[in-house]
């Protein structure tokens, strides 16, 4: 896959080695992040980063940042980017398996290496169960993101 990676300040000290994992995986990595430990914040790499997935120039994206919370709740508010929080094995792929998850968020403060790699290996070798409810499920996120716009445009 293609998969394009998000760091801010915070993360760097996990985000090469995130790097690696996917490279040995066998994946494409486009690099939206810093790599200076000079403080960026969050909302803009992750908007970048994710930015990739939507026009399509990349299938999946991994950010990194201190907790991961940030740059899970930054690309949540992206429209089309469905994003889980990567500090275990089950959930990095039951949020793709169940949720169609584009994009994993991971906390450098929180997980070592080892588990960032198992994480990893879980969320990109996760496909989507796209059966009744699953698909269901997914369409009424795009909803809430469709309700959203409306009515922040119905208050500008
Ligand atoms: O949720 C936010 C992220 O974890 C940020 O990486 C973190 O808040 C950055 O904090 P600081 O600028 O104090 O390193």
């Amino acid at each position: 896959m293609r998969i394009a990676l998000g760091n801010d300040h915070a993360g760097l000290p996990l985000k090469e080695h995130v790097r690696q994992v996917l490279l040995r995986l066998g994946h494409e990595v486009a690099d939206f992040g810093p790599d200076t430990d000079t403080p960026v914040d969050f909302p803009d790499i992750t908007f970048a980063t994710c930015d990739a997935v939507r026009s399509g120039e990349a299938d999946r994206a991994v950010l990194v940042c201190g907790t991961g919370a940030g740059a899970l709740m930054a690309a949540n508010k992206i429209a089309g980017i469905r994003c889980g929080l990567g500090h275990d094995v089950y959930s990095a792929h039951q949020a793709v398996e169940h949720d169609d998850a584009n994009a994993l968020a991971m906390g450098a403060w929180l997980i070592g290496p080892a588990m960032a790699t198992e994480v990893l290996e879980s969320f990109l070798g996760a496909t989507f169960d796209d059966d009744a409810d699953t698909v269901r499920r997914v369409a009424k996120l795009r909803d809430l993101e469709l309700r959203s716009a409306r009515e922040l445009a119905e208050h500008i």
